[in-house]
């Protein structure tokens, strides 16, 4: 068991088969907490499965995942998906709710009072740079999609939970909407001391976000370090993603 505090998620010889393939095999990580750990990788590497592991959405054939150091498949999944924010690409917002009550919701049903509920959602909008007099009261379908996806970190933010699981957020935003949400993103996680596993494929975005970075290849994790000792990596894997920016300059 370990006793050390300071890791929020543990994978510990992890291995998820499905049909006869193995999706993710081996994998051995921490997750410290408040750090922003980017899960990197092409596409089909396995980046979200092993996202889905920790949210107990998928749970390992082999090994175990540890949450607080208690095995995920110990734990009571509401109580650990009420620890553990999700936030998707397609933001996963009700259609039929306003923007105040979707990102009022797990309050809601936290049992939380609606002033104490109006005056949270008040203040995560305005975290996410939304006025909440000009937006609290629209449906998803009246905002953009960058504006969505700020309601959508808003409202994995609601209940205040230590981790945030965040599965490509920023994708489908053109490029300087996207770097506002990331460097925007990056101060908010500096400033609430969130543990954060994000995942991406674009090594760009990994470099603006990360305090390490977890490269993924095949269902393997090839790489497992800080930004500058990616740059140094001489994994094949690390070098193609390198190439990709010196290409882009
Ligand atoms: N429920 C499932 N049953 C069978 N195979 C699956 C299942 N979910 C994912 N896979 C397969 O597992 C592999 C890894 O998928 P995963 O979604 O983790 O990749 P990813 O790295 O997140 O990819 P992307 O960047 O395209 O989202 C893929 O080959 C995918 O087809």
């Amino acid at each position: 068991m370990s006793s050390n505090n300071q890791i929020a998620v543990e994978f510990r010889n992890v291995t998820l088969v499905k049909g006869n393939r193995p999706l993710v095999a081996n994998l051995n990580f921490s997750i410290n907490q408040g750090e922003a750990l980017i899960l990197l990788g092409r596409s089909g590497s396995g980046k979200t499965t092993t996202m889905k592991l920790i949210n107990h959405l998928y749970m390992p054939t082999e090994g175990e995942v540890l949450f607080n150091d208690i095995p995920t498949t110990e734990w009571n999944e509401i109580k650990l998906r009420r620890q553990i924010g999700y936030v998707i690409q397609e933001t996963g917002l009700f259609p039929h709710f306003t923007v105040e009550k979707n990102v009022g919701l797990v309050p809601a049903l936290e049992g939380w009072k609606p002033k104490q509920i109006q005056s949270r959602v008040s203040e995560l909008l305005r975290l996410v740079s939304l006025e909440p007099n000009q937006f609290a009261h629209r449906y998803p379908h009246q905002l953009s999609g960058g504006q969505r996806q700020r309601v959508g970190v808003a409202r994995a933010l609601a209940a205040d939970p230590p981790v945030l699981l965040m599965d490509e957020p920023f994708g489908a935003l053109d490029p300087i909407t996207r770097l506002e949400l990331q460097q925007e993103f990056r101060r908010l996680q500096e400033e609430l001391g969130k543990t954060v596993v994000f995942v991406t494929h674009d090594i760009q975005e990994a470099f603006v976000l990360a305090s390490r970075i977890a490269l993924m290849d095949e269902g393997k994790m090839v790489f497992l370090g800080t930004p500058e000792e990616f740059k140094q990596s001489k994994h094949p894997e690390a070098r193609a993603f390198l190439e990709c920016i010196e290409f882009a300059l």
